[in-house]
């Protein structure tokens, strides 16, 4: 593990973003809600692995950056780019903390990059002077020439270059400084030098934004890796007392005693309830129902059912699973399980086959065992796409 090297981030965001178009340059577009720069900058700033953050930004650009990402100015060392992609590298290398064993050299207009690419990268450092992403070329190559193909190009061996690209902070320095100011990326200066660089493995969601249409292909990219899927649970027990029913997962069961409660002690549908609540990271039914409010004495359990159904849907989120375990000796569940699961999914507003009732004996061992209550408990898995 590279523990001791103390690595910088250098993010080269001082270009024009002629080909992207807008009224700003591409990397203070907003992308699902908030600056492309701004996706970018917090992969590093939550990676484990990077300290200092560079952030190379045109002189143009003071005014723009104040206005969408002023809150960012006191976590990086933000320095002036250059006309080229080069000098504006040059100038991120200039301001490395003293100490700094090795940089990541990352465009500014790649908001995708994930924490493993960057991992994979720093691996590859504690052997190598140099690191860099890429994919392997999969397409069949043409040369062409007026239209038409004029000849077949092999791919064998070609890769498509990704950052960030990695270095030992003297080495990549010391190239930078001799480099032809053309060069397309950091690798090309490090092999110009006579510079070791491993290839690593890149990420076919890293796409660099450079056409009007790559903002919709990251959105989708994003929307596809943001997705939030929860799972909660619940647990609910309650005891036996006078009566001649129970009512479990909505279903009235005749039998000999009744379970007692503040409410109609449906402790099935309580613990599915706490499940969904537990998802959210919202509380339970006592905080959303006190047993100490008098108007819930007696209320049927459907009602916090339906109140947890319709806080996930306001969340945003869309309940996709629940599965209840009864824990009895008696009443037996099997003959009623059917009719819970119907019940259950029509409160919470969701098809049959997502709803499972179980049950289970503790082998007479414990409370339930005795059979002096019953416990229950539950999961439920929402998901927000
Ligand atoms: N003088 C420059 C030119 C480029 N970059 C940065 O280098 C990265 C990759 O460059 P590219 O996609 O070519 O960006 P632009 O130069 O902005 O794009 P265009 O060529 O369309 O103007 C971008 O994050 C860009 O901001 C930079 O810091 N300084
Ligand atoms: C550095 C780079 O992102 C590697 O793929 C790329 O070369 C820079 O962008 P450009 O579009 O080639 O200017």
């Amino acid at each position: 593990m590279r523990t001791m090297m103390q690595t910088a981030a250098i993010i080269v965001a001082a270009g024009r973003g002629v080909r992207a178009g807008g009224d700003i340059p591409k990397q203070f577009q907003l992308l699902i809600g908030k600056p492309v720069l701004a996706h970018t900058l917090e992969k590093f700033a939550s990676h484990p692995g990077v300290g200092q953050i560079i952030l190379v930004l045109s002189p143009q650009d003071d005014a723009v950056f104040s206005a969408t990402m002023g809150d960012w100015a006191d976590k990086l060392t933000i320095v002036a780019g250059g006309e080229t992609r080069v000098s504006s590298v040059q100038a991120g290398l200039a301001a490395a903390n003293e100490g700094t064993d090795a940089v990541l050299i990352h465009d500014g207009a790649r908001p995708l990059v994930q924490h493993n690419l960057i991992d994979r990268v720093l691996a590859e450092l504690e052997t190598h002077p140099g690191a860099a992403p890429a994919m392997p070329v999969t397409d069949a190559l043409w040369r062409g020439d007026g239209g038409k193909v004029s000849a077949i190009q092999s791919r064998t061996g070609l890769f498509r270059a990704q950052t960030p690209q990695g270095f030992h902070l003297d080495a990549i320095r010391e190239a930078n400084a001799t480099a032809p100011q053309d060069a397309k990326d950091d690798v090309e200066i490090a092999i110009g030098a006579g510079l070791d660089v491993a290839i690593v493995e890149g990420d076919e969601t890293n796409i660099k934004i450079t056409h009007p249409g790559d903002f919709l292909r990251a959105a989708r990219i994003l929307q596809e890796s943001v997705m939030d899927i929860r799972t909660g649970n619940g647990f609910d027990v309650h005891r036996f007392g006078d009566g001649d029913a129970v009512t479990l997962c909505g279903v009235t069961i005749p039998y000999p005693r009744g379970l007692q409660g503040h409410s109609d002690a449906d402790v099935g549908m309580h613990a599915v309830t706490d499940a969904i609540y537990g998802a959210l990271a919202m509380g339970d039914i006592g905080q959303h129902f006190p047993p100490s409010d008098p108007q819930w004495k007696g209320a049927a359990s459907h009602i916090f059912l339906t109140h947890a159904a319709e806080l996930a849907k306001e969340n945003g989120f869309t309940l996709t699973h629940a599965d209840v375990t009864l824990i009895c000796e008696q009443p037996k569940i099997g003959p009623h399980a059917q009719a819970m699961r119907v019940e259950m999914a029509r409160i919470m507003g969701i098809d049959i086959d997502r709803v499972s009732v179980k049950a289970t004996t503790s082998e007479r061992l414990g409370f339930t065992g005795r059979e002096e209550g019953i416990a229950a408990s539950a999961t439920a898995t929402l998901v927000k796409a």
